[in-house]
């Protein structure tokens, strides 16, 4: 039986004639961690924007816990939690009133704002506005936005961007805590050590086609320490 929470399959993008995505098929079950890796341009953001149900994908199905978004996209936007790689906070908010906003959307209650905050350690500076925040800190409380109301899979573009050396570890730490709680997870990165850390399978992309994946475990025990700097090299071939 296919226990996969979520399924992509033949999904692709095409925008004026130009292909940006090719035909991809994923599979991720609960307690997976899935990591997109690529180079700039590679198609990792406009796959999990697809994903999270933000762009519409040209060919191909996706479902999330059995819902699709092309028949049900209250049920399935639920489902998931969704961190851009860029997003621009509305001028004046303090980190408080910022994801209060969001949690107002989802019926989520004050106090696990509070929680999520405390989670990204961003507790101190709750009423501290957004606009002065480093991007290390305005990361954490996109991270923090995409955990608000617990969903069953967590879709995350550069997570890790502009984490300071601590917070990359913290991050690392609290993205294995929510793997062990079931939820799955997909993120993109550039940083293969970040994609080593944490998780179970990897998909290389180039030039939006999936040029090569596998399991971290697998290429470890081919490759040895640091595989996927070594894996990546042999998908590109
Ligand atoms: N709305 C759009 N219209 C036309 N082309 C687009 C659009 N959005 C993205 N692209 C192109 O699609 C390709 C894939 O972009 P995408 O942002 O998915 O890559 P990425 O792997 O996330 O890159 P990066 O690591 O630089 O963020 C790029 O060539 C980009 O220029």
């Amino acid at each position: 039986m296919d226990e996969s929470l979520v399924k992509v399959s033949g999904v692709s993008k095409t925008i004026k004639k130009q292909t940006l995505v090719e035909p991809i098929d994923l599979k991720i079950r609960r307690g997976e961690v899935l990591a997109l890796c690529g180079g700039n341009g590679a198609g990792k953001s406009t796959i999990l924007r697809m994903i999270a149900g933000i762009l519409q994908p040209s060919t191909g199905e996706i479902s999330v816990n059995g819902l699709a978004w092309k028949k049900d996209r209250a049920a399935f936007a639920t489902q998931i939690g969704y961190m851009p790689d860029d997003y621009q906070f509305s001028a004046g908010l303090s980190a408080f009133e910022a994801l209060s906003f969001w949690a107002a959307l989802r019926s989520v209650p004050k106090q696990r704002v509070l929680d999520t905050l405390a989670m990204v350690g961003l507790e101190s500076k709750k009423n501290n506005k957004v606009h002065t925040f480093s991007k290390g800190m305005r990361q954490r409380l996109l991270f923090a936005q995409s955990l608000l109301s617990n969903p069953p899979l967590l879709i995350m573009d550069e997570p890790t961007n502009g984490l300071d050396p601590y917070w990359m570890n913290e991050f690392v730490q609290l993205i294995k805590n929510i793997k062990q709680e079931g939820h799955a997870i997909i993120f993109s990165t550039h940083q293969l050590p970040v994609a080593e850390d944490v998780a179970d399978h990897v998909v290389f992309l180039n030039e939006g086609r999936n040029c090569g994946e596998g399991s971290v475990e697998h290429y470890r025990a081919r490759f040895g320490h640091h595989p996927l700097h070594a894996a990546f090299q042999e998908a590109l071939r």
